[in-house]
């Protein structure tokens, strides 16, 4: 485990949110999308090796993806199960996809993808009229039917999740008239941005706070040249890092700041992190900024429950830095942790708690008891669980770098998923 502080410059690997959506909108537009940073990961993989089975031409010539797409309504008739691995997102995103086709398809996933809700897609996709057979519980492996022509609707979301909003709004791209969304809670706009980037009309409305989105059916998608900026939620495991590592000033550059997925900087910098941005700049649609990140000394908060969804995947590093901050850190309002790759609530507070930290786990949140600095003890010869999960196994590798003897992880092979070159990187930054 590297244990000095976190120096130099170093760049994560492309956003995995629009690495997804670049290879399915690419593959559903007439003519060749060409995707450079592409996010070379096992989820975002997924998704490619998906879209080549229902028509896609994707391939990889030198730096950059080129994708030959079939046109919206175009998708094919799968002819094997589409394996999904551990990606959500894959899933219920190609859900929408399909159920805007008259095609038939089969998913399936590993163990902990396996765990989770599909309901959430089923019952909008449903009322579009797809149909479902899934496993008990709404879960996979399931098989769908689609609809062509299906039926628009108007969906208010009961769950603040971009995947459940990007599932019904591909199912509109193939479905006659305007399908509606309205979004209580904001969450990652990238499918609205990269489809109207890709030429769909698509409006956005902000009624009372709500969003309302309406995307007109039957789009015609024309190929685009896409620049993928840095993942924040991948920078997010640098910036904790370096906070937390006496000495350290590090930059992390070509981050991705989309106002709906920064939540966790301000968090940070509410602690008394110090995170300065640097050559603020657009790609690909997106803000994006070079982040010098120094040591500094934290205080525990409490986390407004409202900024959850812009930093919905970062609550795991979040604890971590918690757990080195002078005082408490309280959070609530994240319930949504529970149906992830893992339960992430009870698995961080398991291992936080395994490596010394004092937490407390609520229904929908956690209270984290900061060391002020002081080193967790480590984990002894008991290794951390990570089900499956590669967020809590990269948050505990930066937890490692704040523990006396070091952090033991079960399962380093998840991060794979979303950062292949994660310990690579670390190991170089830290050494
Ligand atoms: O739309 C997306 O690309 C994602 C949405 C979020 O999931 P939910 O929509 O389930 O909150 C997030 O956790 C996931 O990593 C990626
Ligand atoms: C929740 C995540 O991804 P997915 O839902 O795509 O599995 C994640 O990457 O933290």
């Amino acid at each position: 485990m590297p244990r000095g502080p976190l120096t130099g410059r170093l760049r994560v690997p492309g956003d995995k949110s629009i690495s997804h959506r670049s290879i399915m909108f690419g593959a559903l537009a007439v003519g060749e999308t060409r995707v450079t940073g592409l996010l070379e990961g096992e989820d975002v993989m997924a998704t490619a090796e998906a879209m080549r089975k229902m028509g896609a031409q994707i391939e990889k010539i030198g730096g950059e993806w080129r994708i030959h797409g079939v046109g919206v309504g175009g998708l094919l008739q799968p002819e094997s199960p589409l394996e999904m691995g551990n990606s959500g997102t894959s899933t219920r995103l190609l859900m929408g996809l399909i159920a805007g086709h008259d095609i038939t398809a089969t998913f399936t996933g590993d163990a902990s993808l396996s765990k989770r809700p599909m309901g959430r897609v089923i019952e909008p996709l449903s009322q579009m009229g797809a149909s479902f057979e899934a496993s008990e519980g709404g879960t996979l492996p399931l098989t769908m039917r689609g609809a062509s022509p299906g039926v628009p609707i108007t969906y208010r979301l009961p769950v603040a999740s971009a995947q459940v909003k990007s599932a019904v709004l591909l199912a509109g791209l193939n479905t006659a008239g305007i399908t509606t969304v309205i979004e209580p809670v904001p969450t990652r706009d990238h499918s609205e941005r990269m489809l109207r980037g890709f030429g769909a009309e698509l409006e956005v409305e902000e009624v009372d706070g709500e969003r309302i989105i309406r995307i007109y059916g039957e789009a015609d998608l024309s190929p685009q040249q896409v620049e993928v900026p840095g993942d924040p939620s991948s920078a997010a495991f640098f910036i904790v890092a370096a906070l937390i590592t006496e000495g350290s000033d590090l930059m992390v550059e070509n981050v991705g700041l989309n106002p709906t997925r920064a939540g966790l900087i301000g968090v940070l910098r509410d602690m008394g992190g110090s995170i300065e941005e640097l050559d603020r700049r657009e790609i690909g649609g997106e803000p994006v900024a070079d982040l010098r990140v120094r040591y500094s000394k934290l205080t525990g908060i409490d986390v407004d429950p409202a900024v959850a969804p812009s930093m919905i995947d970062e609550f795991p590093v979040l604890f971590v830095a918690a757990s080195q901050a002078s005082g408490t850190t309280t959070t609530s309002g994240l319930d949504e942790l529970r149906v992830k790759e893992s339960d992430r609530l009870s698995a961080m507070a398991t291992a936080l708690a395994l490596a010394g930290a004092r937490v407390e786990e609520h229904e929908d949140g956690l209270t984290i008891y900061g060391s002020g600095g002081e080193p967790l003890a480590g984990t002894g010869d008991q290794p951390i669980a990570t089900h499956l999960d590669h967020r809590i196994a990269m948050s505990m590798a930066v937890a490692g770098l704040a523990a006396r003897d070091g952090v033991e992880i079960d399962d380093t092979s998840p991060i794979a998923t979303s950062f292949p070159n994660f310990m690579a990187l670390l190991d170089e930054a830290a050494a």
